[in-house]
């Protein structure tokens, strides 16, 4: 696979990495990747020895070494053996957090059997979170649907935009990995309208929706992330650039097998449209139903690739997925774990511009993250002691969020 030569235009600084203790990765190594795999074993119904493979993982924890990924008939076994080359043998610790997670969560698919023929092939260990986070923001779907049905019958499109943008930001608080769906958070998708605007780091929306006005059935892609009430969002904005007349088409970009506990394949989105249409709520599946439509007639067009899952930064994208992504108009990156990888999961200065760093990508994009991992790049140099003070756990918490434009 050929990759492009194109990068950041500034010098790219060291990854993240785990050893820093008390740093977030660090904690994600000790503590959560731990829980997270106790959850799998928890909440599925796998025979023994897939308990084993499993808790050996977690064994293996944080001076076990980095090995080769099994024959479990995984279509990407061989573009693995690449990714794991310069780490083999290299303890869990010492290697890249960026490498070492997604790493992660492709031995868990393997402990699993996800990808071997037998009784467990194509369980998704995380299936049962994602379906009962969808059930419990019902409240929320049914709330943010009948302002939808607003918007998509309004003429008010600017103000209908920016408001949807931040909906599809704020839908990326909830996140398994990092909230389970029983945490003591309670329901994250309820968005305190005074914050939605107030913990906004970077606020390019005026921009986008400047550009979004002087479209007319353009393409318009999205690269997602979480499944749930993320996805739900994510689908409302797709519904109004469609009905609005401003894009003919929508591409969603999904993972093709379970990666990061909630993100979204295609078969969450079937999910989630089936959970719209059955909804005694009139404005809820009206909305389930425009959008069955919508990829009924090749409006709305769910594409995956293993390239979403790959620990690859994304400046090294292959060129026929770069040659695709070059026809869009517009393409909206979704979450933390995809701003990661924008950056290549980098320690950048935090006032970096952010366009220095993303000038690669094949398209004018927006990036909609809430910030739940210690490295961002845009800020103003004020703007970082002055969240150090009043809140030092902003990089990771969930409560804060970037809307990042580059055109
Ligand atoms: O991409 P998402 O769902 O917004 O977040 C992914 C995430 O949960 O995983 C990593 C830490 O384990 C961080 O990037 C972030 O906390």
């Amino acid at each position: 696979m050929k990759f492009l030569s194109n990068e950041p235009r500034l010098p790219v600084p060291s990854p993240l990495m785990m050893w820093e203790e008390g740093s977030f990765a660090n904690v994600t190594l000790i503590d959560r990747w731990p829980t997270i795999i106790r959850r799998v074993i928890e909440e599925n119904d796998f025979s023994p020895l897939i308990i084993e493979n499993l808790d050996n993982i977690v064994r293996e924890f944080p001076n076990g070494i980095v090995r080769s990924l099994k024959g479990d008939h995984g279509a990407d076994l061989e573009a693995w053996a690449g990714y794991i080359e310069p780490w083999l043998g290299q303890r869990w610790i010492d290697v890249p957090w960026l490498f070492a997670e997604v790493y992660l969560y492709r031995r868990i698919l393997e402990a699993t059997g996800y990808f071997t023929p037998g009784n467990f092939q194509g369980i998704d260990p995380f299936a049962s979170q994602k379906s009962s986070s969808l059930v419990k923001v019902i409240p929320s779907i049914q709330a943010m649907s009948t302002q939808v049905n607003r918007f998509v019958n309004s003429q008010e499109n600017r103000v209908s935009a920016i408001a949807l943008l931040y909906f599809a930001l704020w839908g990326n608080r909830i996140d398994l990995s990092m909230w389970p769906e029983d945490a003591e958070e309670g329901d994250r998708s309820r968005i305190e309208s005074d914050s939605q605007q107030a913990n906004i780091l970077v606020d390019d929306t005026a921009k986008i929706a400047d550009k979004i006005a002087g479209f007319r059935g353009v393409r318009i892609d999205f690269i997602i992330d979480n499944a749930g009430f993320e996805l739900f969002c994510d689908l409302c904005l797709a519904d109004f650039l469609i009905d609005s007349g401003v894009a003919e088409r929508v591409y969603f970009h999904l993972k093709p097998h379970p990666f990061f506990v909630s993100d979204a394949m295609i078969k969450d989105v079937d999910l989630t449209l089936s959970v719209l249409m059955n909804n005694s709520n009139s404005d809820v599946s009206s909305l389930g139903n425009r959008l069955t439509e919508h990829i009924n007639q090749n409006r709305l067009i769910c594409r995956d690739d293993f390239f979403w899952t790959s620990p690859l930064p994304f400046w090294e994208m292959p060129e026929d997925l770069r040659g695709e992504l070059g026809q869009s108009e517009l393409i909206f990156v979704k979450g933390d774990a995809n701003y990661r990888r924008l950056l290549g999961d980098c320690q950048w200065s935090f006032t970096t511009p952010f366009e220095d760093i993303v000038c690669y990508f094949p398209a004018p994009m927006v990036s909609l993250r809430t910030l739940k991992a210690e490295i961002i790049a845009g800020l103003q140099e004020n703007q970082v002691e002055d969240l150090n003070r009043r809140d030092p756990q902003w990089l990771i918490n969930g409560e804060w969020g970037v809307i990042q434009f580059s055109d």
